[in-house]
């Protein structure tokens, strides 16, 4: 049995610093990189990023909905792609925000998170807004398999915080609530449990009791959405050593040099260790 996730990713910052690194090839990037909108563009665009970083970052974030543009031929390069990084060294995390009722949540889990699909992947990003019970097949496969899950909880777009911010019946925010039942999933293990939640870098004071969450938190927003480095710990406090910094667009765009986009990779990195070294 493959160690859990959580413990994968403790070892994998630990030994690689704090930065995650998102495949998102938007058809901007893609014509930046001389590369043509197609199926052969995303394949020369996805397996150049893994030869740049994959073993460097402790983990690397593909955004399904850059392959699902294409369709069948775009998924097979999904497939490629997570094949060529599973195992590096880099632990992957597929964004894809599914969340369904809990018999077809059984299904995405046996989707993403079954060492038999192609598409298995060391984590998945979920979606608790059909009530965070409806995870659980979702939940429960990933532990099985050693593998985890992002639940989204503040997410870096202006738009969430209509929903995530409201407040509930018991005065917590919807937001703190899935803080909450993260928490009870991880409570007690050791080094951290892997189940994650998800809090841009964007959200400012979040208002967030994050003491007890026992695992990661995966940090987008950085760079090309506006957040910075330097605003990690506000956002955190003190739970900065839980936190995964995810940049896509703003590290992707030193592309298509391998040394370019490692150099990138190395500057988003070092921003974020000494931010986070700033409280440790
Ligand atoms: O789950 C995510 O990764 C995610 C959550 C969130 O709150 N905000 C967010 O931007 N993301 C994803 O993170 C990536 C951000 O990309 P950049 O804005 O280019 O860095 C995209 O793939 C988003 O879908």
């Amino acid at each position: 049995m493959t160690k859990p996730f959580g413990a994968r990713l403790r070892a994998a910052m630990d030994a690689l610093g704090p930065l995650c690194v998102g495949i998102d090839p938007h058809p901007s990037l893609l014509a930046g990189w001389g590369l043509s909108d197609d199926v052969k563009g995303l394949e020369s665009f996805g397996r150049t990023v893994g030869e740049a970083l994959a073993g460097r970052v402790a983990a690397i974030k593909p955004q399904s909905a850059f392959f699902e543009r294409f369709g069948s031929r775009g998924i097979a390069v999904l497939e490629s792609v997570i094949r060529q990084l599973r195992g590096s060294g880099s632990l992957v995390i597929l964004d894809v925000k599914r969340g369904d009722i809990g018999s077809t949540a059984a299904a995405y889990a046996d989707a993403y998170l079954d060492p038999a699909s192609p598409l298995c992947a060391d984590a998945v990003t979920v979606s608790p807004y059909l009530g965070f019970g409806s995870l659980a097949p979702i939940i429960d496969k990933a532990q099985r398999n050693g593998l985890g899950a992002f639940v989204l909880a503040m997410t870096s777009n202006p738009e969430g915080a209509s929903v995530q911010r409201a407040v509930a019946g018991d005065g917590r925010t919807v937001a703190q609530v899935i803080v909450d039942e993260i928490s009870q999933v991880n409570a007690g293990v050791s080094p951290m449990g892997s189940v994650g939640a998800v809090i841009g870098a964007t959200v400012g004071t979040t208002g967030l009791r994050l003491t007890d969450l026992n695992g990661p938190i995966l940090a987008p927003g950085l760079g090309a959405q506006g957040g910075r480095a330097e605003d990690l710990r506000a956002v955190f406090g003190d739970a900065l050593g839980l936190v995964l910094p995810s940049w896509s667009r703003e590290v992707l765009s030193a592309g298509p040099e391998v040394s370019a986009l490692r150099a990138a990779a190395d500057r988003a990195r070092e921003s974020c260790a000494s931010a986070i070294a700033v409280t440790a």
